[in-house]
């Protein structure tokens, strides 16, 4: 007989893990969800923390990746459950820096334990699952949320309230889909793409100070300066492919710091491709640096992380360009 299969349960707070708080002040995080029948699987669980993920910062991020490396070696499948707020940036985040062949899949809920539309269990079992199968491993953590199975680089949060929170342009890597079949749940799960080789980042500590600004229109710079000179490295969530009020170019050529140019819409790359004052293409000449497809926080994540190994505009630069993460 085969030795059960090994999985990890890491907890860390969340809607997932929370109920309506005694004091009647509103949801909290209390106990972990309960992982529902999984057949012949040992479980282990761990709890580094217990917070709303809008708690969670970069340093919780660090310590949950050092804990699942930690176990890497006991578990043939890890699953974290975590706020799905901030949920796609600790994904991303354990995506730059944990070895991908580690099947590691994230989930979380959008209903808590004393609803009636309670997605925790759901969730939770489609995640072990997709955390066991064989196909998993090399396609780095991944994001398992109403049966779609998203890569990290792309999945996002894209409604405040729906059990279907997530998704992201261009959607989900594969599915998952649990099936009665003769008394017995089966479950299938289905891959649109092959793993690929991927880079592996590994900071000792997050020390950089990266900030993020938003883009409007008649935005003059507000906020710029002071944010340049607290801050190690700048992202802007700017407009369209790219594109920024004029008064933004001089701020941006007169700036030491690098900044990352990402976009405040929801889907598609940044190109510099206008000219006028202020278009990415005087942006980039100034010295910007483009995002690629990378949302604005997940594009702060990788150039915090790129800061705290020390790494240079040009380096920072190739990286976004190259598209080495
Ligand atoms: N559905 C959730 O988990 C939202 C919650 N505010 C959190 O991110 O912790």
């Amino acid at each position: 007989m085969p030795a059960p299969a090994r999985l990890a349960l890491i907890h860390t707070g969340g809607t997932i893990a929370s109920r309506p708080s005694p004091d009647g002040r509103g949801l909290t995080p209390q106990s972990p969800p309960e992982l529902p029948g999984l057949g012949d699987v040992t479980v282990t669980e761990h709890q580094p923390f217990n917070l709303p993920s809008p708690h969670v910062t970069p340093a919780h991020m660090l310590t949950l990746a050092r804990l699942i490396g930690s176990l890497a070696g006991e578990a043939d499948g890890l699953v974290v459950t975590h706020g799905t707020d901030t949920l796609e940036e600790t994904a991303f985040f354990l995506h730059l820096t944990l070895p991908p062949e580690l099947p590691v899949v994230l989930t979380g809920s959008m209903r808590h334990a004393e609803e009636a539309s309670w997605d925790g269990p759901g969730n939770l079992l489609d995640a072990a699952h997709v955390a066991l199968c064989p196909e998993t491993a090399g396609r780095g953590p991944l994001v398992v949320f109403g049966g779609d199975i998203f890569d990290a680089r792309t999945v996002t949060k894209v409604h405040t309230s729906a059990v279907d929170a997530f998704g992201g342009y261009p959607g989900p890597i594969g599915r998952i889909d649990r099936v009665a079949l003769g008394g017995r749940e089966e479950a299938r799960v289905r891959y649109f793409a092959r793993p690929e080789l991927r880079p592996r980042y590994r900071p000792a500590a997050l020390e950089a100070r990266v900030e993020i600004l938003y883009a409007y229109a008649g935005w003059q710079g507000e906020g710029f300066s002071e944010a340049a000179e607290r801050a190690d490295g700048l992202v802007i969530a700017a407009l369209g492919t790219g594109n920024l009020p004029p008064e933004l170019l001089p701020l941006i050529a007169g700036t030491g710091k690098p900044v990352v140019l990402a976009t405040r819409t929801h889907a598609g790359p940044i190109l510099p491709v206008y000219g006028y004052p202020g278009g990415g293409a005087t942006l980039v000449e100034a010295g910007a640096i483009p995002a690629s497809f990378l949302n604005a926080h997940k594009a702060r994540l990788l150039l915090l992380t790129l800061l705290s190994l020390g790494a240079e505009r040009d380096e920072v630069r190739r990286v976004f360009s190259e598209g080495v993460f």
